[in-house]
């Protein structure tokens, strides 16, 4: 059985749903992030598994202990659940110790030492213990309230895009960090994020909402390489969505004849190719003669990035695609490592790796 659970979960402000019938299932330990663009209601259902907020209708159930169902709600603070804001929400007039310290057990025998031992954790020097909360950074800030928050021995974490203070290295050490000292206590996690990649590196489970609802949940591989529409195709990473016509575990499309992960068929179709499975080689227009079953382009435009380049490859041979006059001969553009990235006006072969997926 899950241990946490939501049914049927609605929420209005006036006329405004910001919940729509939010159903989900985490399981004992398990980290699970929640995307989607800014107001979709991502806080506002935080909020309400936390107990700050009551479902209009819907339940929440928390390791069998049914914590809201229609008006019925257990208050925020007999919950168990840690909730890590937006902004920090630290109590300016407490030292950073005290912070830290704030809702751990007085008589608790080494809570100097656990104290000292969450800040080092979430990466904070010692010194800092001594100061007030106006004397850090945003980011330090940030990292105050996830020791506090831990410091609670919750039984589920909230984490309300809690490292988007930070800048990218301190990021990524800052998930992991926070990921490892979640997980070796056990604890399940939800992380609100506008970041897809962090996201799909933090979690086993993955949902996708917009609109007040969840458009798909699963495991980040999944979500990545099967979306169900185009929509969270393009919010999960780039993507290349080419018109087709499929048939029989194949794709007629601009790229030519393709591999497909679907034995439907369909007319028109809509297939998607991550960037990373088409793949560049550097020849030249002698070098396209005789091998018509190739795939050739012609880079019209790079973009230099730091380790990734964006490449746009106009096709040169384009295998007349159903509706070829939709698309134009619209440029492939695909991220490539800057090191060994094509320049504009060279020519190269194109290659499919794997399967492309057929969107809905
Ligand atoms: N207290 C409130 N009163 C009225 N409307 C609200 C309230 N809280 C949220 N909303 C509205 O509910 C919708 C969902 O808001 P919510 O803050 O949950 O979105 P979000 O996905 O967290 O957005 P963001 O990523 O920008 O933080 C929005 O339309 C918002 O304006």
């Amino acid at each position: 059985m899950s241990f946490l659970q939501l049914r049927a979960l609605n929420k209005h402000y006036g006329s405004v749903k910001a919940l729509d019938g939010i159903d989900l299932n985490v399981v004992a330990g398990s980290r699970t992030a929640i995307v989607g663009p800014s107001g979709c209601g991502k806080t506002t259902l935080l909020r309400l598994i936390a107990g700050f907020e009551a479902p209009d209708e819907g339940s929440i159930t928390l390791d069998g202990t049914v914590l809201a169902n229609g008006g019925s709600s257990v208050p925020a603070h007999k919950r168990g659940i840690g909730l890590v804001a937006q902004d920090g929400a630290l109590f300016p007039h407490l030292t950073v110790a005290a912070n830290i310290g704030f809702g751990m057990d007085r008589g608790e025998a080494d809570r100097t030492e656990r104290i000292a031992e969450l800040a080092y954790i979430v990466g904070l020097d010692k010194a800092i213990l001594k100061r007030h909360p106006h004397e850090l950074s945003g980011g330090q800030q940030q990292r105050v309230a996830i020791a506090r928050a831990m410091a609670r021995k919750p039984r589920l974490m909230l984490l309300d895009e809690p490292f988007s203070a930070l800048d990218t290295g301190l990021r990524a050490s800052m998930r992991k960090a926070v990921a490892e000292l979640l997980e070796s206590a056990g604890v399940a996690t939800i992380l609100v994020t506008h970041d897809q990649s962090e996201a799909l590196s933090f979690a086993d489970q993955v949902a996708v909402m917009r609109d007040g609802k969840f458009s798909q949940v699963g495991a980040p591989r999944e979500l990545y390489l099967r979306p169900r529409d185009r929509m969270i195709a393009e919010f999960l990473g780039d993507a290349v969505v080419l018109p087709a016509r499929v048939d029989s575990g194949f794709a007629q499309c601009p790229l030519g004849r393709i591999a497909v992960d679907s034995t439907e068929r369909r007319d028109t179709a809509r297939i998607m190719l991550r960037p990373e499975q088409l793949t560049l080689k550097c020849t030249s227009r002698e070098g396209m003669s005789g091998t018509p079953d190739m795939l050739f382009g012609e880079v019209v435009e790079t973009e230099f990035a730091g380790s990734l380049c964006t490449v746009a490859v106009r096709l040169l041979n384009n295998a007349d695609p159903p509706d070829a006059a939709a698309i134009g001969n619209t440029p492939l553009i695909l991220k490539k490592p800057g090191m060994d990235a094509p320049t504009t006006g060279e020519v190269v072969r194109i290659s499919v790796v794997g399967k492309a997926h057929l969107l809905a």
